[in-house]
């Protein structure tokens, strides 16, 4: 279970991380989701210990990452897949990491199968492929056998068959009972990948709920009724309980159908000379989203941009 309460991150002028709160349970993945920029690299740093928040705090079990007695056994994280040292092979390289964290050597064979690299764990590292590095990294995530695993943007850049083994590896972790955070920009990525989702952008948490709800509400249609009547037809669907803005010669209707638009029109006895509906793709709705973070912000709701 990871915890982050008030988590803030402040680099000079720059608010990378901004009063951030949320959990992640174990058993399931969770999507670490937001536009690049959006503070994410931060806060797995943060989460690490590898950064200082300028406040808040977030913790690992109940600790933060300085008061866990064995951090390795504790927490495991892929950051840069490429901070091996090039010349040293995988296999050197766990058993290095293994000795100075006093974890047993059988550990090493044992990573090394998991992540499948026993065939090139005597070759050098600076040699492997983008996909081999990410599982190296992994490897090394897991060597002291830790119950939370962060993987950051873990899929940037691999081929497709990379892309499917990550994914399906993270999911048997979870499966496994592991509290699994993945960080992404893409939340077609994420749809196929993880179950819950923490939402943040600019720094600023926008939502945290299942996946399943948020790529319900992202893609949630909106209908634009024009008419010459507004005055009329406004407060007729606000009192509905729809939400309404107005948009030129029309309004912007949310969470309502255009059989429903169409409906409160007839009964106010409103001309309607316009009645379309309008769905963004779920790419467009979620950048909407998390660039306007801050003026979008509003606690656990989301409030989608519509078409
Ligand atoms: N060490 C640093 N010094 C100054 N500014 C920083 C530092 N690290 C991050 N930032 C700034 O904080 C903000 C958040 O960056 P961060 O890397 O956490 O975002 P991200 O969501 O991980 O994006 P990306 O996917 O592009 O890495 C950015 O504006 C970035 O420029």
């Amino acid at each position: 279970m990871i915890e982050a309460v008030g988590l803030t991150k402040r680099y000079g002028p720059t608010l990378a991380v901004d009063d951030l709160s949320f959990t992640v349970r174990p058993g399931v993945v969770t999507g670490f989701l937001g536009p690049n920029g959006a503070g994410k690299s931060t806060t797995m740093r943060l989460i690490l210990g590898l950064d200082r928040p300028t406040s808040g705090v977030v913790r690992i079990d109940g600790k933060t990452y300085h008061e866990l007695d064995r951090p390795l056994r504790t927490v495991g994280a892929l950051l840069d897949a490429k901070w091996v040292h090039p010349n040293r092979s995988a296999y050197a390289h766990l058993l290095w990491m293994a000795r100075s964290n006093g974890l047993p050597k059988r550990r090493v064979q044992e990573v090394l199968d998991l992540v499948g690299l026993t065939a090139a764990a005597k070759r050098r590292a600076g040699a492997y492929s983008l996909g081999m590095s990410q599982r190296l990294g992994i490897a090394s995530a897991l060597l002291g056998d830790p119950q939370v695993l962060l993987f950051d943007e873990p899929v940037n850049g691999l081929d497709p068959e990379g892309i499917v083994w990550i994914r399906t590896f993270m999911q048997s972790l979870a499966a496994q009972g592991r509290t699994v955070l993945v960080s992404s920009h893409l939340l077609s990525e994420m749809a196929v990948t993880a179950e819950e989702l923490v939402v943040i952008g600019r720094g600023r948490l926008i939502t945290q709920c299942t996946t399943a709800e948020f790529i319900e509400r992202s893609s949630a249609a909106t209908v634009f009724v024009r008419s010459p009547q507004l005055s009329k037809l406004e407060p007729a669907l606000a009192e509905k309980g729809f939400t309404v803005e107005t948009d030129g010669e029309g309004l912007k209707v949310s969470g309502a159908s255009t059989e429903e638009v169409g409906d409160v029109a007839a009964a106010v006895g409103a001309v309607v000379h316009e009645l379309t509906a309008k769905r963004a793709s779920l790419e467009q709705a979620f950048m909407a989203l998390t660039e306007d973070a801050v003026e979008y912000q509003t606690g656990h709701d989301v409030v989608t941009e519509g078409a």
